[in-house]
């Protein structure tokens, strides 16, 4: 999978100023300030887009392109869309690789003209959007979260910066170069920022690739530590970074990227954002693109939620909820304590069917804080998102006073409850903004403040005094009509436009005898239409400026009022954040302990040994697929164990085509996933070791977007594991070799299970149609066979789905063929052939005689000196002169 590139419109092909109008200069301006950014331009009603521009909007959006002008001798490419249908488009454009950047009218027109007739709308550029810094509903995944991240290489570490906008939560992960790829994917980041140089490394390139995001390249001057340093003490506020923790020089370069995307794209406007999180790379389970696909935890190998096992498992009844969920399963922990602290909570929550019940009925009315409240800061909030924040605060009020007051440790809710509950607590400045809100925002306000409408009566008694002036005089001038048509002898009707306010309005020949001069007529003609004459009068006149003043009044107020609130929110924006943090975490938990009790899952022990034991476990999406279609589903244990004392370390798996053995490697790797994401399992029971990088690999797809053939994709995620596996990870191959003449594949399998085994030692399931490896059971120390069963029955294949020791004596390749629906003659033909060539293999040379059989003394990691590790270290690109000599030196004293 390629990560797509951000495609922006070339900044030097923006044409020359020279000679143009006002309005286009003005343009131009707002277009050299975001060069490769889709500019739209406010004008009116509209936002239009001018030159390459719009031809690229023309193209990605199915717009019509149309010209305006001329820019020296050449008509001016335009297209423009509505300003209501903006967001709509937005999305299109974002999701095909594009930037848009917004250039508003920042005045209205009448105040433009007070500068003179000929004065020009003051216009800039309030925001440039991009695929990680969304903060709108319509344009974001409710259910998954949104971020945008940032790569460093120093020094030969790498770094990761993430920045999730809509809940104001910053990361920070440094990470050796071989983790950066696992790292990056476990945020599933939506944008990815790294310095230009970093283009042409390899390593970069590939977790690169594998994020999914999609990537910007930024000078590397922006990537510079010290300048980075200065830029995220500005985003914070602080003169000081080291409030926050010590942090790596590449974590700070990484920070400082997102922190001058920030600057450019929010148009100066600063988010509220919790201190960075930071975490090394030993925190979590780390699972690599190639594994994070094959296993589908999030996303299926077709990229859809739907079929994964995020999908599957996932019962949360809030938006927050389901993307803390889908953080967890995306990001599963390595740490036994903190494992044990969520499955803490999920059982208490398991335990507690009532109060489960009563925390998901009252989380349900809870909407999603986190994305108003990041809305608000950042000046793009309207009325709803108070409402949001209102509701969010009394449901955080109601689910709190659901757990019992009981903090004793043994009998009250586990920690992890505790630190939410704590959250939950309403300090007296949000208390205060939640009864602030209760009785000044209506029940249910409109979308945008602009319109008013949205300050419940009673709660500004200016604002009672101007609207009550604005509806009297309104009532006072529709009993203005009756009197006018009474004093007239016409059958007047008062009408309202935004040109001439209030006026009366009658027919052509009924307004033919006020027409005539007359000294003392009251009605002053004000329009001649083709068949209506439109008339005012003194009075008429007086109402009306009373009502728009009255009006602009109100508005006036009401603006004031959520500019108020919009403040409060913006001091408050840490702890609100902690309270949508706090709910969501509640959702998680007891969705969990919703799955858990729906499909009978238990608790898995989680310590700190070798041992991987599971009695009787489930593949979720599979068991649930399966009985979908009215079948059972047959459970299997399996135990391995790393040190190898208890039981083997690799299993061989072998057993016929489509007898579940894929469906059990998974199975058990998914399992390791749940139980250290804190979920219980689909088992009978489970003992877990904890897994430091989860590993999966399947006989590869092509990849011809990358250019590389089947066999070869295999061969690079080989190295990648040989390479990275340890003795504390869990490794699944299946089929690993097919993609070469046999011999080949079945050499190529040989040496891998034997590596993994003698020098990765990682706990490993192996499935092979080679049944030849099923030797390595008799010759190496901690290999045990397994087998999936299936049996003839009439002459047909009856799958057991059942794992049993020992291997598998053949694969039923052709009666599989059969079972598919392949015509009998070719099938008969296929076994004859078969006969044939398994009567000549008796004869053929003993597989002991080949060398594949001679023990290994090559290391499956490469060689680590004290000469290579210093050379790694070096970075030639952020050396001066004098210290790239120093470097030699140092380099030449080291001894082999
Ligand atoms: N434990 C099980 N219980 C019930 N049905 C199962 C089980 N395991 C697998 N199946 C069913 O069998 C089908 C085939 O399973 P799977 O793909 O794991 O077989 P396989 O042995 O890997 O096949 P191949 O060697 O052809 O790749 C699954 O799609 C599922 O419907």
């Amino acid at each position: 999978m390629n990560a797509p590139l951000a495609h922006p419109p070339k900044a030097e092909s923006l044409p020359s100023a020279e000679g143009v109008t006002p309005v286009m200069a003005q343009f131009l301006a707002a277009k050299a300030q975001a060069p490769d950014a889709i500019l739209f331009f406010r004008m009116g009603d509209f936002y239009e887009l001018f030159f390459k521009d719009a031809e690229i909007a023309a193209a990605a959006l199915g717009i019509t392109l149309t010209k305006r002008g001329k820019h020296q001798g050449e008509d001016i490419p335009m297209a423009g869309v509505p300003v209501h249908a903006l967001d709509g488009y937005l999305a299109r454009l974002i999701r095909q690789g594009f930037k848009a950047a917004i250039c508003e009218q920042l005045e209205a027109p009448s105040e433009a003209k007070k500068r003179g007739s000929k004065a020009v709308v003051h216009r800039d550029i309030v925001r440039v959007v991009t695929p990680g810094t969304l903060t709108e509903d319509s344009l974001l995944d409710a259910r998954g979260a949104n971020r945008l991240a940032a790569v460093s290489i120093r020094r030969g570490r790498a770094a990761v910066a993430v920045v999730e906008l809509s809940a104001g939560s910053v990361d920070v992960v440094g990470c050796s170069l071989e983790d950066l790829a696992a790292t990056l994917a476990s945020f599933r980041p939506s944008e990815v920022l790294v310095p230009d140089r970093l283009f042409s490394d390899e390593a970069a390139r590939a977790a690169l690739d594998g994020s999914g995001g999609v990537v910007q390249a930024l000078p590397q001057a922006m990537a510079e530590p010290v300048g980075a340093r200065v830029r995220v003490e500005r985003l914070y506020g602080v003169a000081s970074l080291d409030g926050y923790g010590a942090f790596e020089e590449g974590e700070v370069s990484a920070l400082g990227l997102i922190a001058a995307y920030l600057e450019t794209t929010q148009a100066g406007k600063i988010p509220a954002l919790s201190p960075p999180r930071r975490s090394g790379d030993t925190g979590f389970l780390a699972i690599d693109p190639a594994t994070r696909l094959s296993l589908e935890i999030d996303r299926t190998q077709r990229g859809e939620r739907d079929g994964s096992l995020l999908a599957c498992i996932d019962r949360t009844v809030t938006s927050g909820g389901a993307r803390a969920l889908a953080e967890r399963i995306a990001r599963p922990l390595r740490d036994p304590v903190a494992i044990n602290h969520g499955l803490d909570a999920v059982e208490w929550l398991l335990e507690r069917r009532d109060l489960r019940r009563d925390l998901r009925d009252g989380l349900k009315a809870a909407p999603d804080v986190a994305r108003a409240v990041s809305r608000l800061v950042l000046g793009r909030g309207g009325p709803r998102d108070l409402a949001a924040i209102r509701a969010g605060l009394s449901v955080a009020e109601g689910v709190a006073g659901l757990f019992p007051p009981d903090r004793d440790a043994l009998t009250g809710p586990p920690v992890r409850l505790v630190a939410c509950l704590d959250r939950l607590m309403l300090s007296p400045e949000t208390g205060g903004l939640l009864v602030d809100l209760a009785e000044g925002l209506v029940a249910e306000p409109p979308h945008l403040a602009r319109d008013g409408g949205f300050v419940a009566p009673g709660y500004r008694p200016e604002l009672e005094e101007a609207r009550r002036l604005r509806d009297d005089s309104r009532r006072v001038v529709a009993d203005l009509e009756a009197r006018a048509v009474a004093d007239a002898g016409v059958p007047f009707k008062i009408k309202h436009n935004a040109v001439l306010g209030y006026f009366l309005e009658v027919s052509a020949r009924a307004a033919e005898p006020l027409l005539r001069p007359s000294g003392d007529s009251p009605f002053i003609h004000r329009q001649t239409l083709a068949n209506q004459v439109r008339f005012t009068t003194v009075e008429l006149s007086e109402l009306d400026a009373k009502i728009s003043q009255a009006g602009h009044r109100a508005l006036a107020i009401e603006g004031e009022t959520f500019e108020t609130w919009r403040h409060t929110v913006q001091l408050l924006a840490r702890p609100l954040q902690a309270v949508a943090e706090a709910l969501a975490e509640l959702d998680a938990h007891a969705a969990l302990a919703e799955w858990a009790e729906e499909v009978g899952a238990v608790r898995p022990a989680v310590d700190d040994t070798a041992c991987f034991e599971v009695t009787a476990g489930r593949h979720p999406v599979v068991e649930a697929a399966v009985k979908a279609a009215g079948d059972p589903y047959t459970p299997n244990d399996c135990r391995l164990d790393g040190s190898g004392a208890n039981c083997a370390r690799l299993s061989i798996v072998t057993g016929p085509n489509m007898a579940g053995k894929s469906t059990f490697l998974r199975q058990n790797a998914l399992l390791v996933v749940l139980a250290q994401a804190g979920a219980f399992v689909p088992a009978k029971a489970m003992r877990l070791g904890v897994v430091d990088r989860l590993f999966s690999r399947v006989g590869a797809g092509d990849d011809l977007a990358r250019g590389r053939s089947t066999f070869m994709m295999e061969m690079v995620e080989t190295a990648a594991i040989l390479t990275q596996a340890t003795d504390r990870s869990f490794v699944v191959l299946d089929e690993i070799g097919r993609g070469t003449a046999t011999y080949d594949g079945l050499a190529i399998a040989w040496a891998v299970a034997e590596a993994l085994h003698d020098h990765n030692r990682a706990r490993t399931l192996f499935a092979t149609h080679y049944h030849e490896l099923a030797g390595l059971e008799t010759r190496l120390a901690h290999v045990c066979n397994l087998s999936m069963k299936a049996r003839e029955w009439n002459g047909d294949l009856v799958f057991l789905h059942e794992a049993a020791p020992g291997a598998a004596d053949r694969s039923y390749g052709v009666q599989v063929a059969k079972l598919a629906g392949v015509p009998p003659a070719v099938v008969a033909r296929a076994r004859a052939v078969l006969d044939r060539l398994e009567g000549e293999k008796t004869a053929a040379v003993s597989l002991d005689d080949l060398p594949l059989f001679a023990v290994t003394e090559t290391p499956a990691r490469p060689p680590s000196s004290a000469l290579h590790d210093a050379l790694t270290a070096i970075e030639p690109d952020e050396l001066s002169p004098r210290e790239a000599l120093e470097a030699l030196y140092r380099l030449k004293a080291i001894r082999p």
